[in-house]
């Protein structure tokens, strides 16, 4: 299927992965150009550069003046600033970036299991390196698809071959988000994932719209057994603690940050939705963000060599 850094909303498209021997590639307007795996090369607008605590992290850069910043541990992408510089995600002040522990802020991965269950909470996915595979650029807006395979690591929790696929393509006001999961195992195997996307807010102005009606399952007071409900309101707030997954989420949420901004969250196949805000819980942070997270709380069973995929898209109405 050809590679598209165009927005596929509502219908999918994805860049199959290169294999591990095959060089590094990327595309410019439709044309594939090569380069060697040795050499780093990589498309125009996508660049690999030190972090915080000396993580690798990649720097894509539209012409327009957006940027986003992904690191390859977690494969979160951290930072997503609009033309004029306003960054809509969040990063929480007691983030860490020691490569042991999770990234908390941006969009990080939870995968194989949202939870709780019987792994780490979130899963692994957001607790180890990913690679790069690829990067192109179309009609100037760059992209780039990170890979994670099983290893010893993960297979210690969750016992299956598997290649998860992710896809990052910055616009000019919008950034997308695919994920592919594939089962390379000669079993089934089934999992739940979400997209833990915190956004900047001043959570006093934030509302959420687009939920009415979703079957509920509230994990306040107790995470270990959500009360089941169904959402009556246009409009979600956040005056205090919230912990919430919704079923049934629509393929479009509106975000207003508090901060004078709407923030269209748009999607394809994550079928469901989380809202959260920690409130006193983090004292320190929780009036400047809420987590909006799309997410697959219903099981996916995948038989081998089946994928599932599915989309994200944030932007800035
Ligand atoms: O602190 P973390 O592991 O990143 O999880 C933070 C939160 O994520 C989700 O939104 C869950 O619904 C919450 O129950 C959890 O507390």
């Amino acid at each position: 299927m050809a590679a598209s850094c165009a927005s596929t909303l509502p219908s999918l498209s994805f860049v199959s992965s290169s294999s591990s021997n095959s060089p590094r590639r990327f595309r410019r307007s439709g044309v594939v150009a090569m380069a060697s795996v040795g050499q780093k090369v990589y498309a125009p607008g996508v660049a690999v550069s030190e972090g915080n605590g000396g993580l690798p992290k990649i720097d894509l850069k539209s012409p327009q003046g957006s940027k986003a910043e992904i690191y390859l541990f977690g494969a979160c992408v951290t930072s997503f600033k609009v033309p004029n510089g306003k960054d809509l995600l969040f990063v929480r002040p007691d983030a860490v970036f020691n490569g042991q522990k999770p990234i908390s802020g941006g969009i990080p991965h939870c995968f194989p299991q949202f939870g709780p269950g019987p792994m780490q909470q979130h899963g692994f996915a957001r607790n180890v390196n990913w690679s790069i595979t690829d990067s192109e650029v179309t009609e100037g807006d760059p992209a780039v698809t990170l890979e994670l395979k099983d290893d010893s690591y993960s297979r210690s929790m969750w016992d299956f071959s598997f290649q998860a696929l992710y896809k990052v393509c910055l616009h000019s006001t919008s950034l997308s988000t695919t994920l592919k999961i594939t089962n390379t195992d000669d079993k089934p195997f089934s999992f739940n994932s979400a997209l833990h996307t915190y956004f900047c807010a001043s959570i006093a102005g934030v509302s959420v719209k687009g939920l009415k009606g979703c079957k509920t399952f509230n994990k306040d007071p107790d995470p270990k057994n959500p009360l089941e409900g169904k959402e009556e309101r246009e409009e979600v707030t956040f005056p205090g603690f919230v912990d919430c997954i919704y079923l049934g989420a629509p393929s479009e949420l509106i975000l207003d940050n508090g901060l004078g901004d709407n923030i269209a969250i748009s999607n394809s196949n994550w079928s469901d939705a989380v809202l959260w805000n920690p409130h006193m819980q983090m004292e320190a942070c929780y009036k400047d963000f809420v987590c909006v997270e799309n997410a697959k709380i219903e099981t996916v069973q995948l038989e081998p060599k089946q994928s599932w995929v599915a989309e994200q898209k944030i932007e800035l109405l």
